[in-house]
Formats: C-alpha cells, structure tokens, sequence
C-alpha cells in the first residue's frame, strides 16, 4: 500500500467507500533551517476510524500532528479537514476553528476548576443549560460521573487522562488528536487504562489520531497504521498487514524484530541459507527476504544452526542461534535446547494455531 492510499482500505472494519474522509494530508512538508521535520506526507482517514502515528523518537510524529492541528504551519501541500482546506503554504486555519482536539501527554488540568469545570471550559458560549447537558453526557459516556465534583489533584493519571479527553471532546471536534497519550500512565495500569478509553472512544464514534513511539501500543489500538521514519511515511494500512507484508526493511523494523536474509527469487519462490521461501509477485532475480522471529522454529530438519545462548522471556524463551554467518534469534514456548547445541531451523509455520499465521514478512530490497 502506498503512503498516499486510503488508511482504510483493507480493514475488516473499514468504512464504506463512499464515506468522504475526515481527514486529508496532501503532500506536507514542515521545513526547520537545514532540515526537514516532516517531508512529503501523505494520508488520508475516514470517519470513525483509529489511526496511530508510529515512529522512533524525532521522526517528525508530533510535528505532523501539530501541522494537523494548526498549531504549527506546512511549508508545502495542504491539510483538509471535512473536505475544507485548513493549511496550505502561508495560510493556517486557527486551531480552534478547525474542529479539532487536541491532547498531550501531561495535559494538565485546570487546578483551580473541578471535574465538571474543566469538562465545561472550553463551551461557555453554549449557555448554562446546553453546557450541563453535555458536560453530564462526556461524564456518563466517559465513566468519570463519579469523579465530576472531584479536583484534577485527587484524581489518578488514568482519571486526569479522561477528564482530559472530556475536555477536549466537549467542543465536539471532527477528529480528536492525541500525542503520547499514555506515556505517563504506570506500565501495569497502562493497558488496561488503553484499552478501556479507546472502546468508549470507539462507542462514541469519535475519529482519533494518536501518536506513540511503542509498537505494540500502535498495534493494539489502531484500525490505521501510519508508519513514520526520518520525517517520512513509509507505510500506512492495518496492523496487520503493515507487519506482515512491510513495505520495506526500514517499515518493518517498526513493528518488531526482523531477520534479513539474501535470497534469489525464481516464479515466486527465493531461496535462502534457510531455506526456500514464498515471496508471491516478487521479480525474478536478487532478493533481500524479511522474516519475522516466529516465521523460524527449531524442528527435526532444516538448516543446521548452533545455539548461541537462550533467556527466559516470561512468555517463552528467546534463542540467540547462528547459521553460517547468519546470526538471529526465535521464541519458542517449549523447554529450549541448550546453549552450544547443534539443531535444526525449519522455516514456516509448525502446527500451531498461534504461529500457522506467521508468514513470512517480505520486502523489497533496501538500497
Ligand atoms: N521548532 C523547531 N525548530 C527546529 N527543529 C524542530 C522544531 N520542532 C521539532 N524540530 C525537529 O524536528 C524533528 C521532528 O521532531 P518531532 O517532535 O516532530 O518528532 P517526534 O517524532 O514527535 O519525536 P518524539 O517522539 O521524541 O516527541 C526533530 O529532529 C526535532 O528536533
């Protein structure tokens, strides 16, 4: 899939075609003084959709998501929001305007406003009674009713975090934008803090852009992926096929751990140290094959390779083997042969339900 190509497009729970996008960014770029934070950026997202800017730390995330907010100006191409142009070169449209909210990580409240206050801040133009109605509906749907007469210092980060969010949404933006959300919520608490948002989020059916720098976070939440490198996109689609057809070395090393082989492709098939794998519609000729760790396991035949070292990973171990000059690691679930070793590495799925999906993950060669 290509940068430009609708985020939605192969998503079981795709919109219809025909639903006209919240959101579209056309060939942006922010240029700072010797370098560009973001470059020719291009995607589009449709109403009702989760999408989640993923990439390493300067990658340009939060400067494309400011440019889509209007809090920072493009230098090139244009942002549309509900079809209305919203920034182009010399013109940007306030962020109030846009219909957009917008949520940091350490969003503070407001400490002198409690629960309800802060929800209710931003709509006073509303009138006293339209303002109750809708601060009590952000309440109920968010499930932070209990908390309305509550100060922001009484509350926990997850709670702050909704308030936050209630805030934000009581202008009844198109598209709620937010960077690190969760960045500053406790590792065990985080998920399930997440997880639950993100479902009263999708209730709502509220368009949501979220920028993380953690894999599995971006995995877990979006329908859309939009994959960042060096102020570039490389890849937008779903989860799952960002991580198992990656569009390139690079893209696929955003979602996890890769194995890079050399291979030559012959009618669909390359052949490697490991092995001969499917690459379907690749060109004939040399090859560059990424695998994914669980694409590999240890069987009673294959390629022989030498057990380096082996840790205990808490779901399973991670075995450190070598293979010729090829050096990489698999998870396995089983009792793990010990280290110095001679095996096996069988390519392909074993019949496990969990790892019968694991193809392959290919791309082009990285040049
Ligand atoms: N106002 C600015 N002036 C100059 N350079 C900037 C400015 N804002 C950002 N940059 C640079 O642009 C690049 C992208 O920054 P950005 O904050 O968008 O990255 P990011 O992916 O959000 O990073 P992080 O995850 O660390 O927040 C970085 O190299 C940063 O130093």
């Amino acid at each position: 899939m290509s940068p430009s190509a609708p985020l939605s497009s192969n998503s079981p729970s795709a919109s219809p075609a025909s639903s006209a996008p919240i959101l579209e960014v056309a060939d942006v770029a922010r240029l700072y003084p010797g370098r560009a934070a973001v470059e020719a950026a291009s995607l589009t997202l449709a109403p009702g959709r989760v999408a989640c800017l993923l990439g390493p730390s300067g990658c340009g995330k939060s400067t494309l998501l400011r440019m889509i907010a209007g809090l920072e100006p493009v230098d090139r191409g244009a942002i549309r929001i509900h079809g209305a142009i919203m920034s182009e070169p010399g013109a940007t449209t306030a962020p109030e305007q846009r219909g957009v909210g917008l949520v940091f990580q350490d969003n503070a409240l407001f400490p002198h406003l409690d629960v309800r206050g802060n929800i209710g801040f931003g709509i006073q133009s509303l009138g006293a009674a339209a303002r109750r109605e809708r601060v009590a509906g952000l309440l109920a749907r968010l499930h932070i009713d209990h908390l309305a007469d509550a100060w922001p210092h009484m509350l926990s980060g997850g709670e702050q975090q909704r308030v936050a969010i209630a805030r934000a949404l009581a202008r009844e933006p198109a598209l709620l934008l937010l960077d690190e959300p969760f960045s500053g919520l406790d590792g065990h608490l985080r998920g399930a803090i997440r997880d639950a948002l993100l479902a009263d989020l999708r209730a709502m059916g509220t368009s949501v852009m979220i920028v993380t720098h953690d894999p599995e976070e971006a995995m877990a939440l979006a329908d859309d992926l939009i994959l960042m490198s060096n102020g570039r996109i490389l890849q937008t689609g779903t989860a799952e096929d960002c991580y198992r057809y990656p569009a390139s070395p690079a893209a696929a090393r955003l979602l996890g751990e890769v194995i890079v082989l050399s291979g030559s492709a012959r009618n669909g098939v390359a052949q490697t140290v490991l092995g001969a794998v499917e690459v379907p519609g690749a060109a004939d000729g040399p090859a560059e094959i990424l695998l994914r760790p669980e694409a590999l396991s240890i069987g009673p035949a294959g390629a022989p390779a030498t057990v380096m070292a082996v840790r205990f990973v808490g779901n399973g171990y991670r075995i450190h083997l070598e293979s010729g000059a090829l050096a990489f690691s698999i998870r396995q679930q089983e009792p793990p042969p010990a280290p110095g070793e001679h095996v096996f590495v069988t390519l392909g799925a074993p019949a496990s339900a969990s790892t019968q999906t694991a193809r392959p993950a290919t791309g082009p060669r990285e040049n």
